[in-house]
Order: C-alpha cells, then structure tokens, then sequence
C-alpha cells in the first residue's frame, strides 16, 4: 500500500512533469501550434526591459491593444520575463532579446522604441551623477537604432534625460538618420506628479486636473505652470511654493524613501506607458494628441525644451507656444534654462569631442 507521501508525490508528477519529460511525451510542441501570428497593431521595443521600469512598463505594453509585437530587451534576465509575460492573454506577441549580439534583432523592424536602460540614483545623488554611466548605455542603444529602424518613434526615459536626448540626437545625426520629430525625452511623470498633488491641494479628483510642465526632468528645469492649469484654479503663494517645491523635488521624494534600493519605478512605468500609447494613437493618426515632452524645439532660444506637443503620424506634429506666464512662472523658467544650456552642452559634447 501506497504511503500518503508517496501519493502526493505520485499525483504531483502527474500535474507537473518535468520540462524534459514533457518535451518527450508532448505530441503538439509550440511549432505545431495553429496560431498565425499576431493581431495588427504596432510593434513595440523596450531597450532596458529586465528593469525596475522596464517590467512593469512591459506588462502594461503587453496589455496595451495597439500593440501587436512586443520586443523585451535587456543585458540580464529577459527570457525569464519574457516567458512571465508570454502567458498573458492579449494581443501582443512578446518576444525576449539579451545581451548586446541580440540588439540588432530586438530593433529591427520596430514603430516605437522606448528606453529605460540604465542605472538609478541612490540617496544624495542628483540625476546628472548618472551620466558618465548612462551617456554610453544610451549611445550604443541609438546607434542600434540608426542601424535597425531609423524611422522608429524614440521614447527616452534614462536620466539624465536634460542630456540624454541631445546624446541620441547627435548619435542620430552622426548616421544621418536624425528626425526630431521622432525623438521625445518622457517627462510624463512629472505631468503626473503635477497632476496629483495639486489635486490633493484643491480637494480634486487627479483624473480631472491638468497642469502643463515645461523645461526639462531635474531639479529646477522642472517648471509647472500653475497658473495654466485645468480646470482653471487660483493659488496662494504658500500654495504655489509648496506645489513648485515637490513637483521639482518628486524624484528625489521617491529616491529618499526607496533608501538606496532605486528611484521611480512603478509610477514611471505608468506614465511612460500613457506617453508611449499617446505616441501610438498619434501614430493612427488620432487627432488632438497633446502631451508634455523634451524634445529639439524651437519654443525658446534653447535647442532642446520640455513643452506641450502635439501628436500625430510624424510624431511631433506642432509645438504648443508656452502661453503666459506669470512673474514667478518667469523667474522659474530663467533659472530652468540656465541649467538646461548646460546638460544639453555636456550631451552634446559627449558625442561630438
Ligand atoms: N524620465 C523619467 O521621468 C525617469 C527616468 N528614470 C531613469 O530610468 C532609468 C532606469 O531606471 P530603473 O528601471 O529604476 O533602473 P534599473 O536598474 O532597475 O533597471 C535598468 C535596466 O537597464 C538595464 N541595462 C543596463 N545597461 C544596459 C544596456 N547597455 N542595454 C540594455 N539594458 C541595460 C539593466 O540591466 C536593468 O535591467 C534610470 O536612468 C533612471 O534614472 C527613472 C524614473 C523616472
Ligand atoms: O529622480 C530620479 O532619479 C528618477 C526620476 O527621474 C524621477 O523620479 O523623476
């Protein structure tokens, strides 16, 4: 007679053999499968995808219906998130890349190509401490775009992303492939933040407020315009002091209270998910897309400037003009472009000397 052990054991084979013993005994490997491919929708890279951003944002993208193919690739561990995400039922086919000898195939092809490669900071660092890091991760991640789909929407969320998108449009323009209409730095989060605690001040629902945030994503190039905001609302000066402060200060909030393990990670998630969908929408060719972005503009006498944009299937199809600004909102935007000159000198160096 059987022992209970020996039962459950026996049982337990049954519902979960080994992977060899069901490559053996299966008749219907995956290659035998009916399926025809995937459903029409876009094709969709996430370079940096094994991250604290890049999983969630792949799960989201996953879920997203104009996606049809979703490409993971990171330098670690991509085929197990990549087989976690495959068993989701939606449309997308997911398809994992690792390391640098898989870049070209995880580009090739692609319509939107979103990058959260690169290291975090820890308490006590400001976000151009990462860039003699992450200046080079994302160089050679562009250059894998020029070579593979030079015509793709980049999305760019590595920091410091006041450098890291004049880096990508010099590498672009190195290979003569640069567009950049094509080329969005994600601010997104900052929007977001604005969004919430605002609504927090007003007693609002953070769904229904919307505050334009111009300049770039660190410190204080980070400018939200309070006095545009919707619906229209009026501020104290404690008030708009105390907005000002923790919207520029939001990442460092999350850095400081993650002590050392990273900074955002599931609120970017969400909003470069919401950023990439609007891109995809422009992409339709959906009217009336407008979102926050750094991008090659021509609002200011800056070369690169976070401002409203609208999208559409070139990607950046009009820039908003900043509107008014009040006295302070002027101040802020003096003090935001001064330090902008200089991060987008320092990428545009990096690659030019
Ligand atoms: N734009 C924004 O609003 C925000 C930007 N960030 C930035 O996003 C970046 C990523 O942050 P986390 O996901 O939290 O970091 P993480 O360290 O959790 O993940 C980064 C991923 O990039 C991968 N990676 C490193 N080198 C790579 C390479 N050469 N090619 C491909 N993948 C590579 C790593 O293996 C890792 O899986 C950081 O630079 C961070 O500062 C973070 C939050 C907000
Ligand atoms: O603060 C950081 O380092 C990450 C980031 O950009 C953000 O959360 O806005």
């Amino acid at each position: 007679m059987q022992s209970s052990t020996e039962r459950i054991a026996r049982i337990a084979s049954h519902l979960h053999p080994p992977s060899s013993q069901m490559e053996e005994t299966s008749l219907l490997g995956r290659s035998g499968c009916r399926a025809k491919g995937g459903t029409p929708g876009f094709k969709v890279a996430i370079l940096g995808a094994a991250g604290g951003i890049g999983q969630p944002l792949a799960m989201l993208m996953k879920m997203n219906p104009l996606v049809s193919v979703l490409h993971l690739y990171d330098v670690v561990n991509t085929p197990g998130v990549t087989a976690d995400l495959s068993h989701m039922n939606t449309g997308a086919v997911v398809r994992g890349f690792l390391g640098q000898a898989q870049l070209d195939n995880a580009l090739t092809g692609m319509d939107l190509v979103i990058i959260p490669a690169g290291v975090p900071r820890k308490p006590g660092m400001t976000r151009d401490d990462l860039f003699n890091i992450n200046a080079g991760i994302v160089r050679t991640l562009c250059e894998g775009v020029t070579r593979c789909c030079p015509n793709a929407i980049v999305n760019l969320i590595s920091n410091p992303v006041n450098s890291t998108v004049p880096i990508a449009a010099e590498v672009f323009k190195k290979a003569g492939t640069y567009n950049p209409r094509r080329l969005l730095g994600v601010t997104t989060l900052d929007v977001a933040r604005a969004n919430t605690f605002v609504a927090e001040v007003l007693g609002l629902d953070p769904r229904n407020v919307n505050i334009p945030v111009v300049g770039g994503h660190a410190g204080v190039t980070i400018l939200p315009l309070l006095s545009q905001a919707t619906p229209p609302s009026s501020f104290t000066p404690e008030e708009v002091a105390y907005l000002t402060e923790r919207i520029q200060n939001g990442g460092t909030e999350v850095v400081e209270a993650k002590a050392g393990t990273g900074s955002a990670t599931l609120s970017m998630a969400y909003a470069a998910a919401q950023f990439a969908d609007a891109c995809l929408r422009g992409l339709r060719g959906d009217a009336g897309i407008v979102e926050c972005s750094y991008v090659a503009s021509q609002v200011t006498e800056l070369p690169f400037f976070a401002s409203r944009v609208r999208l559409g299937r070139g990607g950046v199809e009009e820039f908003l003009p900043l509107g008014p600004l009040n006295e302070f909102e002027r101040a802020g935007l003096e003090k935001a472009k001064k330090e902008l000159t200089e991060s987008i000198h320092k990428g545009v160096s990096f690659i030019k000397s």
